[in-house]
């Protein structure tokens, strides 16, 4: 499947082999396309995922620090703004919706499987260098573009419209164009016209893989909210 994110992104996710297929297929996707997936399992993921989404708006803004150009410091500070300022605000409403505050999702006691994946990617960050962090943040960002471009459209009653709306909708499928655009030049800068075979290729594909085997695990972690 292609959706015109970039050279760099089809490349890492085939060097990553079935666990990408594990991701992207994964029970809890299945649950959302086929409207099973319980409702506790959903919240409960919610809720988890709107501390990921602040330690990840952490991991852009580390991105805009490592960058070096002008262009990729606007990227992902452009990234940081729409995850703090918009992204979260479809986690508040349908959180608000079951009865639970802005407040509650902020305390919310982090889950071994979220702390494990949001500290991953901020020390690929923290020890390496902006392709290292791009690396590790691109199965995020491509992975929920490839699920909703699968389960998307949607009729109204689907019990969960809004979530597959928001990343099979024109908006988000154009964030990851512009997200592997910012790829595929970054790694052109720093690894030349043939990046693979280079040593810092092995790495990025080390860095994607591990990512998404914690993207694997978060939905694990999802489902585990079911009872
Ligand atoms: C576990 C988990 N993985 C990916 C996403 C999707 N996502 C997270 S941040 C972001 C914007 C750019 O980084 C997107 C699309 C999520 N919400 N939760």
């Amino acid at each position: 499947m292609t959706h015109d994110y970039g050279m760099t992104f089809p490349r890492l996710r085939d060097a990553a082999g079935t666990v990408w297929r594990d991701y992207t297929h994964h029970a809890f996707v299945e649950g959302l396309r086929d409207g099973n997936l319980p409702r506790e399992a959903f919240l409960g993921y919610l809720v988890q995922d709107y501390v990921f989404l602040i330690h990840f708006a952490r991991a852009w803004a580390l991105a805009v620090t490592k960058s070096e150009t002008l262009e990729e410091m606007r990227a992902c500070a452009a990234t940081v703004d729409a995850l703090v300022n918009d992204e979260i605000g479809l986690h508040v409403k349908t959180c608000a919706a079951a009865g639970l505050s802005e407040h509650d999702l902020y305390n919310a006691e982090e889950h071994p499987a979220n702390l494990a994946y949001t500290r991953y990617v901020l020390d690929a960050g923290h020890s390496g260098d902006f392709l290292d962090l791009l690396a590790a943040l691109a199965p995020c960002v491509m992975g929920y573009g490839e699920i909703g471009a699968r389960l998307g459209p949607v009729a109204d009653d689907h019990p969960y419209a809004d979530w597959i709306r928001t990343y099979a909708g024109a908006d988000y499928q154009q964030v990851c164009r512009d997200a592997g655009a910012l790829f595929d030049g970054a790694v052109t800068r720093r690894l030349g016209d043939a990046p693979m075979g280079t040593p810092g290729w092995t790495r990025l594909c080390q860095r994607f893989t591990t990512a998404t085997r914690l993207e694997v695990s978060f939905w694990d972690m999802g489902l585990s909210f079911g009872g």
